[in-house]
């Protein structure tokens, strides 16, 4: 089974990203396992050193939209891809776009080692 870290990792982690083409959002959902069942509505792939994202953990300690209290913002802005699914978009062929940005991330953190399992949002 896999753990929500491992999770979170095959769903967010993307350090060599992003390829500037318009189609990276097509080929990462797919191939990260997030088009089976339904086409994930948003998803946003972070292109910074592992070390660098779990270090978040240790920053900011902010409150998680869902009211838990263990989530972290980044103290820097990070390179990340926002993965939206367009309206022409119909299962099983999910079409997105691509969005890059430079954004604060927050994310939450469990476990010991405290590491994220989710992304909550980016500012
Ligand atoms: N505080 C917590 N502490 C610990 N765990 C917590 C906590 N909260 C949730 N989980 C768990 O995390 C799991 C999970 O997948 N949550 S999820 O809301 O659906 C993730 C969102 C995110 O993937 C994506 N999104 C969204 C915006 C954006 O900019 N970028 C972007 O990528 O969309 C998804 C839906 O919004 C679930 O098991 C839940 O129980």
């Amino acid at each position: 089974k896999e753990s929500q870290a491992m999770k979170f990792q095959r769903q967010h982690m993307d350090p060599g990203g992003p390829s500037n083409n318009s189609n990276y959002c097509n080929q990462m959902m797919r191939s990260r396992n997030m088009t089976k069942g339904w086409c994930k509505p948003v998803n946003t792939f972070i292109h910074e050193p592992l070390a660098d994202v779990q270090a978040i953990c240790l920053q900011g300690n902010v409150t998680c939209k869902n009211g838990q209290p263990n989530c972290h913002k980044s103290s820097s802005s990070m390179k990340i891809t926002d993965c939206r699914v367009t309206n022409g978009s119909k299962y099983p062929n999910c079409d997105y776009q691509t969005s890059h940005k430079e954004r604060h991330i927050i994310v939450a953190c469990e476990g010991n080692p405290y590491v994220p399992v989710h992304f909550d949002a980016s500012v």
